[in-house]
């Protein structure tokens, strides 16, 4: 059944997608290496030993990507630029190819009339400044704000809507704590430290983008609301914990200038004393903020689970994505009345939502996947009850236009809305695709 849902008549409907992700040719045209390249080559990093060297070949096939986005009524498209085809080196002298793949693709997207969203670092880094050491590197900020100051320049007038950073939380947590993504280090005392930098870095884009660029600049944050497993005390000291070290690490500091107070408990004596100054700076004021939502998660003290002294609890009974993540749509809207309560208005938009499930190989230029036609239409029900109450919501990315490399899950996980086979990079619409434009094309009526 579909429910008759107004959205503001210029809500912005796109989808999401990343360099690494569907770009392949790493190399290319001047490329270097990026820290992604290096790990997939670490055995065991990455399931069945996968590698973003073709992944859906987008680097190729850009034109023809944009027309299939054209074919599904997109309106816009969020996508980053890989740090490595612009600065080879990480900073110093511009590769032009690298530049103009960025440009043509930016020209291209404008002129089908969809309006492209850019993400300037969603993980991928020169690895060169992977080993002068990354964003542990208190220069990484400035050498981050070099090369945004260059993407501005390079696209001034043709992007109106620049994000500095995808998620700088998995970033630090998968990186710097648990070792799972490059630069593969398992470290209370660099963690923090690259969470401080991140954000410097993203501080000083925006001065930056303030200085010399045109149209809007944000952040994209991934949130996941926390529940206690129980009414108990412990429970609920472990929620604010993880809550505070997920949800408010990064949000805290850029709109409230100050870290959680949770954060010198869960990482001790490791926790560093940050320069006021750069408080000061990681605060400038941004114009929108951007939430990945994908689950939510039930938390209980543990103990034993160091430093954060809290541990997921199962939800066997509830539905759950091919990542074993939860379905749960009523997470989105508390999400974007959270931010709201905690952090005012500032313009919101849901930059990431989406599901990998098990899909079915297409069948005479069709696939049925209803799973993700539903997660979809019970999230857009979710955000538009948050924009009944009050959110701030400007737009929604569905994750993602494609199915992609999946980080360390390599191609076992599909997310896209249109299925690629990778033996022969053919593109399918999904059925999730069919929805997703009628969505649009009936700005949410038919949900
Ligand atoms: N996992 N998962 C899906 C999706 C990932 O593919 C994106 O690159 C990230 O921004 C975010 O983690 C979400």
């Amino acid at each position: 059944m579909t429910h008759k849902l107004q959205f503001p008549a210029d809500f912005i409907w796109g989808v999401a997608t990343s360099a690494y992700q569907i770009e392949g040719s790493p190399l290319a045209d001047g490329a270097a290496p990026s820290n992604w390249h290096r790990f997939c080559r670490v055995p065991g990093a990455v399931l069945n030993g996968d590698t973003g060297d073709i992944a859906c070949d987008h680097y190729r096939r850009w034109a023809d990507d944009v027309k299939l986005m054209k074919e599904l009524g997109l309106k816009a498209y969020r996508f980053s630029i890989a740090w490595s085809r612009i600065l080879p080196n990480g900073q110093g002298k511009p590769n032009e190819k690298g530049l103009d793949f960025y440009r043509n693709l930016v020209d291209a997207l404008v002129a089908n009339d969809i309006e492209p969203f850019v993400t300037l670092h969603h993980w991928d880094l020169p690895i060169a400044l992977d080993d002068l050491g990354g964003w542990a590197n208190r220069d990484a900020a400035h050498w981050f704000a070099d090369y945004a100051h260059l993407m501005f320049r390079t696209l001034e007038g043709r992007v109106q809507h620049w994000t500095t950073l995808n998620e700088p939380w998995v970033i630090m947590d998968a990186g710097y704590m648990h070792g799972v993504h490059p630069p593969g280090l398992r470290s209370l005392e660099k963690a923090p430290v690259a969470a401080h930098n991140l954000l410097r870095g993203h501080g000083l884009a925006v001065q930056a983008f303030r200085a010399d660029g045109k149209g809007q600049i944000g952040l994209v944050v991934n949130l996941e609301p926390k529940y206690a497993a129980s009414n108990g005390p412990e429970d609920a000291a472990a929620l604010a914990r993880a809550h505070a070290y997920m949800n408010r690490q990064f949000l805290d500091p850029v709109f409230l200038g100050a870290y959680p107070d949770e954060l010198a408990e869960i990482f001790g004596h490791d926790w560093p004393r940050f320069p006021e100054d750069d408080l000061k700076l990681i605060r400038e004021p941004i114009d929108f903020l951007g939430i990945n939502y994908y689950t939510r998660s039930v938390v209980r003290s543990d103990p034993t689970a160091a430093p954060l002294c809290a541990s997921p609890v199962a939800q066997t009974g509830a539905e759950h994505t091919e990542m074993k993540w939860e379905v749960f749509p009523a997470g989105l809207k508390s999400c974007l009345l959270w931010v709201k309560r905690r952090y005012g208005d500032i313009p919101l938009y849901i930059t990431e939502n989406g599901a990998a499930f098990a899909d079915p190989e297409p069948k005479n230029g069709r696939l049925e996947d209803p799973r993700r036609v539903d997660y979809f239409r019970t999230h857009l029900r979710a955000a538009h009850e948050a924009l009944q109450q009050g959110a701030n919501l400007k737009g929604y990315f569905a994750w993602s236009l494609v199915d992609n490399f999946e980080w360390s899950c390599g191609f076992a996980r599909r997310f896209g809305l249109v299925h690629v086979d990778y033996a022969t990079q053919k593109r399918t619409p999904k059925d999730s695709a069919s929805f997703y434009r009628q969505v649009i094309e009936s700005n949410g009526e038919e949900i």
